[in-house]
């Protein structure tokens, strides 16, 4: 039974390769320097997709990919009902309300606290727990320029190491949650292939047991 797996291309692919490939499945064809967007274990008879990071829950909620290797950013952001199955543990960062440490913040004078983000929905959930109204600005990358330039008070967004924000004289105002790689399954596959998913969670539980 082929079990097909989305994964994000970019900063998490790497890590997600190396995972796959230490529970027995066979990444050379991902690994390969090519512009292929499917590739094959045909051994272990899995298909692999190659997307981008925000498209993993489209392909799995869809059902086009059984399984999904993708940020919880990305996840949260998207709201979509997929099962998280496991946290991998790597792509690991926070997102942060951002902005001019309080003395600068002082001198806001908006009425409504204006917010950059390329997550917009994450932003919205953050600010309504807070009782908090806020405007939302979409920015699609780039994000710490909001606040420098006025085009917005703060960002929310993802800090991992800080010096991108260091570098732009902001600092992190407050912690919105963290975030890290996470295995996701299609609530129909999860039944319907359930032989040839449960090995795989389970063998990539132990994988990640063993790295502790
Ligand atoms: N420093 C970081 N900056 C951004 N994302 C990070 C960082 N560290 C870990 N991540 C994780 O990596 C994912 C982003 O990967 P990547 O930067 O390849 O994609 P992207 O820039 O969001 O995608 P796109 O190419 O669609 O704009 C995030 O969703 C997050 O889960
Ligand atoms: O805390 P740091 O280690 O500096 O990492 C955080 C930065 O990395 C990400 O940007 P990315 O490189 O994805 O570029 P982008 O501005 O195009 O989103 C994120 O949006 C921050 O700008």
């Amino acid at each position: 039974m082929q079990i097909t797996i989305a994964l994000a291309k970019g900063r998490l692919a790497e890590m997600a390769e190396d995972l796959l490939e230490r529970c027995g499945l066979d990444v050379s064809e991902l690994r390969e320097d090519s512009r292929k967007l499917v590739f094959y274990d045909r051994k272990n008879d899995v298909r692999y997709l190659l997307v981008k990071p925000t498209d993993v829950p489209v392909y799995v909620d869809h059902g086009v990919a059984d399984l999904g290797v993708v940020g919880k950013d990305t996840l949260l952001e998207a709201g979509r009902p997929l099962y998280e199955m496991l946290d991998l543990r790597y792509g690991k960062c926070d997102i942060c309300v951002a902005g001019y440490a309080e003395k600068k913040r002082q001198e806001i004078t908006s009425a409504v606290t204006r917010v950059a983000t390329k997550y917009p929905r994450i932003a919205k959930m953050y600010y309504q727990q807070k009782g908090e109204n806020i405007e939302i600005i979409k920015l699609n990358g780039s994000i710490e320029l909001g606040p420098i330039l006025g085009l917005s008070d703060v960002i929310v967004d993802i800090v991992e190491s800080g010096r991108t924000l260091k570098e732009n004289g902001l600092s992190v105002l407050e912690t919105v949650c963290a975030v890290s790689a996470r295995l996701v399954v299609n609530r129909v596959s999860l039944k319907t292939k359930y032989e040839a998913i449960a090995p795989l969670i389970a063998k990539m539980k132990e994988e990640l047991e063993a790295e502790k």
